[in-house]
This record gives C-alpha cells, structure tokens and sequence, in this order.
C-alpha cells in the first residue's frame, strides 16, 4: 500500500479528509460526490456520511488512551454535524507483515493496573514492551474510555455502521457489537472475544448487548470459550448483518450509508432510540423523552403553553383535542 492508500478498500475518489483534527492514530473522511450521474449531487459535493478508521497497523488496531481520545473527537464531531447521519466505523488494513486488523481492543503493552496508560514521551510503532513501559506517563491515569466512546456510539443519533475488516477481537469485538449494523470481510474479518484470556471483562454492553443480538447461551460461549470464528458464522449468528468478499466491503458500508441518510432524519433517531430503549434502563428512557419533548415543543398546543407563560395570561388550550 502506498502511503497516499488509506485502506485498500478505501476509494479515495469518495472521499476527502476531514481537516483540522491533527490525528495519528485514526483516520477521519467526509464522503464527496463523485458526480451528478453516481451520487445525485454535482461532483466534489459533501454527502451525508463520514468514515472513521483505527490506524494502527502493526497491532491489528489494538487501541492505546490517545486511539480512544481521537476516535471520541471524531465522532463526536460526526454527532454535532447537523449534515452527517451515518458513520462507517472501520480499521485500516492491511498491515505489510501481519494482515488485516479491524481492532483487537486495548492495547496490552501499555495497560497498567488502573486502566491503559497514556505514554509521557512518543514512542514507535515497532518498539518492545519494555520501551513502552518506559515511556508510560506515571502522572496520568490509566484510562478505561473506550466505554465512553461505546456510550457516544450507542446514543448519538446517527446509524454507525461498523466495516469489520480483520480481526475483531476483545475490546474490538465490543466495539462492533454496539454499532447499529455490520457488515464483515468473508476473507479478512475474524472474530473472537478475548477479554477473559487477559483478565479483562466488558460486563456492560460488549456481553449483555451481544446476548441480546445472539441469545444468552451463544454469547456465553462467545466469551467463556474465546473460540475464533469467521465472517459468516458471524453474520449466521447475528454478530454482523451481512458478510461479503472483501473487496465490497466499505462499497456495501456505503450503500447502506447512502440508503439510511435517504431516510427521514427524526424516524432514524426516533427508531434508533426507540431500539435502545428498553435495554438502556432510565438513561434510555431519558433519550427518548428528551426526543419526544423536542417533537412536542414543535406543535402549535406547546407553543401555546410557552406564549401564555411569556405574555402573563393564563394558557387556552381549548382548541387542542384529548387525542386517542
Ligand atoms: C487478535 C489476535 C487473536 C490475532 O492473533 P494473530 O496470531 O493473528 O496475531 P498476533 O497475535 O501475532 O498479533 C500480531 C501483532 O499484534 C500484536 N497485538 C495484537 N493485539 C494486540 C493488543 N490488543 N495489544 C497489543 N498488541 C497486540 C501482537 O502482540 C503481535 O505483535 P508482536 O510484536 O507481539 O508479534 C491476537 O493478536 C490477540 O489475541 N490479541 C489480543 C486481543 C486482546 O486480548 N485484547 C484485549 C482485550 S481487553 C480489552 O480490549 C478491553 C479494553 C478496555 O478498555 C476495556 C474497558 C472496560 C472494560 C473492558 C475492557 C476491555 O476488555
């Protein structure tokens, strides 16, 4: 691959990078059209989706505190843009040497014994744990956030699409569980959740979310066994959506981009909160009221309320029904 190849299944004819973000471990992309007759707006033109990629090759994409930090900015902004409804989650592959990696969780090498720990002075891809060690910041906390980052994934309201693309594995085998859809690399992607083989155990969304997705004895089996297994064991459990040859991979990613933002913007956040719901306890519910409040706020009966309170009259809601 040549250093201007992001992924090679990443076309850079569709997209442009997303300036101003001065990242190292992450990519971050905004799709452009590649013309009126391809896309339906006029060539160069943003469409309505970004793509997010965990770069760090040589570790099949393990993430380290400073991967975390960028992957939350990206998405974040992804959440805040008012024209952006769907992300392509992804790792950028292949590795020379090792292959394909989408993201095999936390990075081991730096992990201390409060969480993964953020290095004092830069370090290279290839050094040795030792060097690594070394040059851990003893000032700063180790960090867990990656939780914070599958809670940004899980409320934003936007479709994350994850593109497993290699290797999913511990902590990245989570982070494909809490996108809302997947599709996976017949050739590349494999999966296998790791987290107990470490001494390390996602107990919130990567097993409990998983359980829903798969059924509880299947996601036991997933996590107590650690057994790898493929793309289309994955898709015929229920862990992705669909697996294709890996050439088709961020194609297929993108076509189901192109066909979530065609939709109406308030149903997908509606429904996407909506499928949450149930499982997110309180917090859930508190999304979605926090939504239906705002549709409320849209209708003539609210604005009433609101007028009366401002001109210091007592409100007339007469004209508003007891709808059933
Ligand atoms: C993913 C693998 C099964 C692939 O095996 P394979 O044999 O194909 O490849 P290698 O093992 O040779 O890997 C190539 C190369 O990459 C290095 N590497 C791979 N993964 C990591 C990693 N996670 N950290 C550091 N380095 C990694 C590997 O050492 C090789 O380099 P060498 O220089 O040594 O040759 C296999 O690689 C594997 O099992 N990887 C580890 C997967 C894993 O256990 N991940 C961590 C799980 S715990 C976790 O992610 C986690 C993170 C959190 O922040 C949490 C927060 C809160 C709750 C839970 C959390 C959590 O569980």
């Amino acid at each position: 691959m040549s250093s201007c190849a992001v992924s090679d299944t990443f076309d850079p004819a569709r997209w442009r990078e997303v300036e101003g973000f001065g990242l190292t471990d992450v990519t971050y992309h905004r799709a452009i059209s590649r013309g009126e007759d391809l896309d339906g707006r006029p060539a160069g033109a943003d469409l309505p989706w970004v793509r997010i990629a965990i770069d760090r090759q040589g570790l099949r994409n393990a993430f380290r505190p400073l991967t975390v930090d960028e992957l939350y900015r990206c998405l974040d902004h992804a959440r805040m843009s008012g024209d952006v409804g769907a992300v392509i989650l992804t790792g950028n592959n292949p590795d020379p040497n090792l292959g394909y990696g989408f993201c095999s969780g936390g990075d081991q090498r730096i992990r201390g014994r409060d969480g993964y720990r953020y290095e004092a002075r830069d370090t290279a891809e290839g050094d040795d744990a030792a060097t690594r060690r070394e040059a851990i910041d003893p000032a700063r906390a180790g960090r867990l956030h990656i939780l914070e980052v599958q809670r940004l994934i899980r409320s934003m309201p936007k479709v994350v699409i994850a593109a497993v693309s290699g290797w999913a594995a511990g902590g990245g085998h989570s982070l494909n569980v809490v996108c809302d859809l997947s599709v996976a690399s017949r050739e590349h992607a494999q999966f296998m959740q790791t987290d107990a083989n470490v001494g390390s155990f996602d107990a919130g969304y990567g097993s409990a979310l998983l359980a829903r997705q798969v059924g509880d004895k299947r996601a036991r089996e997933i996590f107590f066994l650690a057994r790898r297994y493929d793309a289309d064991q994955a898709a015929d459990w229920g862990v992705v959506n669909e697996a294709v040859p890996h050439p088709e991979l961020e194609d297929r990613a993108i076509e189901w981009a192109q066909i979530v933002t065609a939709k109406s913007p308030t149903a997908i956040r509606m429904l996407k909160f909506g499928f949450n719901l149930a499982d997110d306890g309180l917090v859930g519910q508190q999304i979605f009221a926090g939504e239906a409040t705002r549709l409320a706020y849209g209708t003539d009966e609210a604005a009433e309320g609101r007028e009366a309170f401002v001109e210091h009259r007592r409100p007339d809601f007469t004209a508003f029904p007891y709808a059933f």
